[in-house]
């Protein structure tokens, strides 16, 4: 597995005004925005391409375009959805597939609650968008589903990452998945309830408000 944090200083700007608590819904949704895309010109410098002719007014040369099949963006209901609109603004032709999953705020365990999904993802590169990577349950859980129905390629796009949840990924797959997590940081640690600290909240909650 791969932990790739992207530091850049817009990354880290944008991070921190979504770490304030002052920060409310409609400029949290921008900024998560604008911090996806961010992320997904890294999360997507794996992409596969293939060779293409193209015509250029002045000449004929040999260009690229993303490979065949179409990659899969698979955002993380609900919080993940959050992140869809800047994934697929640098990825237009990809299809979208939908998990949703939900952590039990006591057990901390990651139940699915809806999935529509391709039924067969193999040679398909798979990006999983779900902001926050805390005990890690809801990415094993996500990408064990993905792989089962094929998936062989992973990558996961968080806003943010504790180690234990990272830890967590390693073990359940091994050092060696093919598994890239893409964060914009790393912070320091879960707190009692298993939430990341300093972090930022409950993404899905400041998205979308308390349900
Ligand atoms: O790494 P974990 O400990 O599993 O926690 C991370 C998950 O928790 C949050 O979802 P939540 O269950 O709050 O659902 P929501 O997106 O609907 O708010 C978040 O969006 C992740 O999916
Ligand atoms: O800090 C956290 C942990 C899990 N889910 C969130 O939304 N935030
Ligand atoms: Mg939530």
């Amino acid at each position: 597995m791969r932990v790739q944090v992207v530091d850049h200083p817009l990354v880290a700007h944008k991070l921190t005004v979504l770490r304030d608590a002052k920060t409310e819904s409609p400029t949290f949704r921008r900024l998560a925005d604008e911090l996806v895309t961010l992320l997904a010109y890294e999360a997507t410098r794996g992409a596969r391409v293939e060779p293409q002719e193209i015509s250029t007014p002045v000449a004929t040369t040999t260009g690229v375009k993303l490979a065949s099949p179409k990659p899969l963006v698979v955002p993380i209901l609900r919080a993940g959805l959050g992140m869809l609109d800047g994934m697929t603004r640098l990825l237009p032709t990809a299809e979208v597939g939908f998990l949703g999953m939900v952590r039990d705020e006591e057990t901390l365990q990651a139940s699915t609650y809806a999935h529509r999904l391709p039924d067969d993802l193999s040679g398909r590169q798979c990006y999983v968008l779900d902001p926050m990577l805390a005990t890690g349950g809801t990415l094993v859980a996500a990408i064990r589903y993905l792989f089962e129905i094929g998936a062989t390629d992973v990558t996961a796009v968080c806003l943010l990452a504790a180690p234990e949840g990272l830890d967590v990924v390693t073990s359940s797959f091994g050092a060696d998945a093919p598994i890239t997590v893409v964060t914009a940081a790393v912070d320091e640690r879960l707190d009692e309830n298993g939430y990341i600290v300093p972090g930022l909240g409950d993404a899905g909650d400041r998205l979308y408000g308390v349900v």
